[in-house]
């Protein structure tokens, strides 16, 4: 593509002064990492929280790239035009949409954000989706589904090159992307126009990079200015960040669906059963009943969040309940496993709202007792931690506290975090064994026949710490004792 082309693109949409450059020299790609630049391509340099792509200029220069975009004034000339601009991040997504020729343009894209739910409210509407006919992909948290291939990923929502570059291969009908608050702070689904945006909840969590739920509601709100001009919002109006955001769009005359238990909802969660699951869902135009595999109320909003978005798609609602009903969940999350008359579950649980709905999703389900697993993750927010203590000491007859993984923490300074913890805010029903399989042994003893194991944190991801059994994640160590117990 010509240098010009994107440098006009650059011009008008961040309303920068005219950019005098030469019109023979062509971009054959992006990067805004020094180590992917080849000959020809254009680096953007991206001041990080860890690194600074200022200090690689050099690198990307003498592999090759044919000019480079920055934010910082540059103390001598590099070789190559450098063209500065106030926001290197912002400028990757505009960059990378128009050098993929604006790929979501004949697409359905929904974006999907919240504290928990992103995940799951995303597959259900890929399975409703899908019954339908049409392909769709999916851009989020467990990996990327693209044409029906798997790419694995290392962030929830990827940069705004990455997502381009999947879009532009893409040709699935619809694309969901989970769109979490660092995403929308750092600009990486900037350009891209959504029909459609769903909010399933906010709680506390990520306040180690937001400095207050009003800036991290912010962050989240940020999608919903992404909408289309007649793009819909679908949203938790029972969860109160849920309600103000409804307001404050209203106020904006941004078309707004409702989803909550109240009469008058646009989709009302009318009437739930726990054992087994069975919601009704009412709208406008009738009602729906819909039998489920998914355990939870948390699962009842993320099956009539799914719902609201289906139907607003235009998809039939008798069809969009039998794909909600034939969906039999997401790995990793509430996933039970039979360890003779012990029931344990696998669940990725990490914030103070997602272990409540975990623990009293088993209680409703009848445990006789609840004995529960789980950790803190190291370099993520810190403050979630006494509340998460005081809700599973509250609920859970038994709780044990354990390594999740440690990243940059070392195993000595978690494991006093742990026992602080214990001291300050657990009590008697709590203890710490820091070796997380240890600790799910330690489980499985104390259960008798009717309890139920909750081992939450990690769902489905593998340990990334060696422990004392050979196990790689908890769904292993939980089959392994399993397996054990069956041997006698
Ligand atoms: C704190 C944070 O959000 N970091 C994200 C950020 O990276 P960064 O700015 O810190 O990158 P950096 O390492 O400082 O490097 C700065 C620049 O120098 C470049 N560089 C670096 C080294 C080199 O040799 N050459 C070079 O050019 C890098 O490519 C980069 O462009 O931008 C990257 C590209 O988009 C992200 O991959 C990265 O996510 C990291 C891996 C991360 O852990 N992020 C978490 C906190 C996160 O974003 N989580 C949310 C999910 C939250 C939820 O569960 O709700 C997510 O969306 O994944
Ligand atoms: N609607 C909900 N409300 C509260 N908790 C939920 C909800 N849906 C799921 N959870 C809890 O959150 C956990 C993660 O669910 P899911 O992966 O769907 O959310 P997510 O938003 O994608 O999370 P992440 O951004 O951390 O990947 C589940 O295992 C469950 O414990």
């Amino acid at each position: 593509m010509k240098l010009q082309d994107l440098v006009y693109e650059l011009e008008t949409r961040m309303k920068l002064t005219t950019i005098n450059i030469d019109e023979d020299i062509t971009v054959e790609g992006l990067a805004d990492n020094s180590r992917e630049v080849k000959e020809n391509y254009l680096f953007v340099a991206v001041k990080g929280f860890d690194k600074d792509g200022h200090s690689y200029i050099n690198q990307a220069v003498r592999d090759g790239v044919s000019v480079v975009i920055g934010e910082e004034d540059l103390a001598d000339e590099v070789g190559v035009p450098y063209i500065k601009v106030p926001n290197s991040r912002r400028a990757l997504g505009i960059l990378s949409n128009k050098f993929y020729h604006f790929p979501a343009k004949d697409k359905w894209l929904i974006g999907i954000t919240g504290t928990n739910g992103k995940t799951t409210t995303s597959y259900l509407l890929k399975e409703i989706i899908e019954s339908s006919g049409k392909s769709c992909a999916v851009i989020g948290s467990i990996q990327n589904i693209v044409n029906g291939r798997v790419y694995p990923t290392q962030n929830t929502t990827p940069s705004s090159l990455k997502i381009n570059q999947m879009l532009a291969i893409s040709t699935d009908d619809v694309v969901i992307i989970e769109v979490t608050s660092h995403a929308l702070t750092q600009y990486r689904v900037e350009g891209l126009a959504f029909d459609m945006a769903l909010f399933t909840n906010l709680s506390h969590d990520h306040l180690d990079y937001h400095s207050s739920m009003e800036e991290y509601f912010e962050a989240k709100r940020r999608l919903f200015h992404m909408l289309k001009k007649e793009g819909k919002a679908v949203i938790n109006t029972d969860d109160s960040w849920g309600a103000h955001l409804e307001r404050l769009l209203k106020d904006e005359g941004k078309p707004v669906f409702t989803v909550g238990k109240e009469e008058g909802r646009d989709f009302q969660i009318a009437q739930t059963e726990a054992n087994p699951p069975k919601l009704l869902i009412k709208d406008k135009n009738g009602e729906t009943t819909i039998y489920s595999n998914m355990s939870g109320m948390h699962n009842m909003y993320n099956m009539t969040m799914s719902f609201a978005a289906a139907a607003l798609v235009g998809l039939d609602k008798a069809l969009i309940g039998e794909a909600i009903e034939k969906f039999e969940g997401v790995k990793g999350r509430f996933q039970m496993i039979k360890i003779d008359e012990v029931t344990a579950v696998v669940d990725y649980a990490h914030t103070p709202d997602a272990i409540y709905h975990c623990l009293n999703t088993a209680r409703q389900a009848g445990a006789r007792k609840i004995i529960h697993v789980f950790g803190f993750r190291g370099d993520r927010d810190s403050t979630k931690r006494r509340e998460m203590v005081a809700i599973t000491s509250e609920i859970s007859d038994h709780y044990i506290l354990t390594f999740d993984d440690l990243n940059s923490v070392s195993g000595e300074e978690m494991g006093e975090v742990l026992r602080q913890l214990q001291d300050m805010h657990g009590n008697e029903k709590g203890k710490v064994i820091t070796d997380r399989t240890l600790a799910i042994r330690e489980a499985i003893e104390l259960a008798d026949d009717g309890d139920w194991i909750l081992v939450t944190g990690k769902g489905n991801e593998s340990y990334q710490l060696n422990y004392s059994l050979p196990t790689d994640s908890d769904e292993e160590t939980l089959h392994y004792f399993a397996l054990e117990q069956s041997r006698g």
